[in-house]
């Protein structure tokens, strides 16, 4: 990880082992209990009152309580109690930047739900765990795609907002290469006004979500190894020109080929109609996360962003790939810059 600030709420943990008291290592993503909340209390011993209280309540969440403690518990495991585990490093709350009391919530997905410190933290984490769901109807079909919610936060989606209201527009440009279209048709698979992330500062916090967020999840669903990602683009659909991205795949030219994964997340929904995504080798489905959520789904998948008919849909695209993917498309930009091209101009 190339940033090394305290863990927030939103990322995704995905390793969390420490001794009990016996010194057996717990594994805290264990699959006896992942896919449950799991809260974690850190540093102090509630009085016997209060843990008899959380315990009732995360029992009606379908919760679970750990008490991470900073000095080996004495004797055997307490039975019947919350699991104690041991922390002499400090390691958690360091990591999670908290005091002790603090208290921290593993969502079923292994992401950290809530993180906060003081004498409500753990009615708080408790409370910020949402009533168990409905399974709802079972699914028969659907694209093999990645959904992952709040990757971006609402302050960054602004600042990325603002970035493309400032920024320099280029208009449906797509690569062109064996399958794709001449110039003349590109205007018809593609209508949307994109501009670079090219701002440092933003790019460097929008890194940081993509290898807290993403990254890993795509490790865990399809062991693929991210490299590197392309220069990120936010890209504008609007319904005054019906905005949209026709059925195309996204690795079919030789400067596109290196590519592996996509991502389109949304920086809104709810303020326009149409601009969903559909793979319709599939199925009908249409996909559309909230504002601040991705899909990610191999650059094999036939895709289609559907016509903006209200309003504008904005969104940020990136591309990913591995570390073999990476050393082509590096001596692709070598190729290009001996030519006399721009980099960037190449995607
Ligand atoms: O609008 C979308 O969500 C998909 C965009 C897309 O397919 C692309 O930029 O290649
Ligand atoms: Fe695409």
């Amino acid at each position: 990880m190339s940033n090394s600030a305290s863990l927030a709420q939103g990322d995704l943990l995905l390793s969390l082992t420490l001794p009990d008291a016996t010194g057996k290592n717990v594994d805290l993503h264990g699959q006896a209990i992942a896919g449950s909340h799991r809260v974690l209390l850190l540093g102090i011993e509630p009085t016997p009152e209060r843990l008899a209280a959380a315990t009732a309540r995360l029992a009606e969440r379908g919760a679970l309580l750990f008490l991470v403690v900073c000095q080996m518990p004495a004797g055997a495991p307490r039975p019947g109690g919350p699991q104690r585990v041991f922390d002499p490093a400090r390691r958690l709350l360091n990591g999670f930047g908290l005091p002790d009391g603090g208290a921290v919530v593993l969502t079923p997905r292994g992401r950290i739900g809530f993180l906060g410190a003081g004498e409500t933290a753990l009615d708080a984490a408790i409370e910020s765990i949402p009533p168990q769901q409905p399974a709802g109807a079972p699914r028969r079909q659907g694209a093999p795609v990645l959904i992952i919610p709040d990757v971006l936060e609402p302050a960054l989606i602004e600042s990325l907002l603002t970035h493309w209201r400032n920024g320099t527009k280029s208009q449906g440009r797509v690569a062109v290469g064996s399958e794709a279209v001449g110039t003349g048709a590109v205007a018809d698979i593609k209508r949307r006004t994109d501009v670079f992330l090219d701002d440092r500062a933003l790019y460097d916090r929008f890194q940081q979500r993509l290898e807290r967020r993403v990254v890993p999840e795509m490790w865990r669903a399809y062991r693929f190894r991210a490299a590197s990602f392309e220069a990120p683009r936010i890209g504008c659909y609007s319904a005054t020109d019906a905005g949209a991205f026709g059925a195309h795949r996204d690795n079919r030219t030789p400067t596109t080929a290196h590519r592996r994964f996509a991502m389109s997340l949304n920086l809104n929904t709810g303020d326009y109609e149409g601009g969903t995504l559909r793979f319709p080798e599939f199925g009908p489905e249409e996909y559309e996360p909230e504002a601040g959520g991705c899909v990610i789904f191999s650059c094999d998948l036939l895709h289609e962003a559907l016509p903006v008919t209200r309003g504008e849909r904005f969104a940020i695209f990136t591309f990913f790939t591995d570390a073999e993917g990476a050393e082509q498309e590096r001596r692709l930009i070598a190729q290009a810059m001996a030519q006399g091209k721009q980099g960037v101009d190449m995607r």
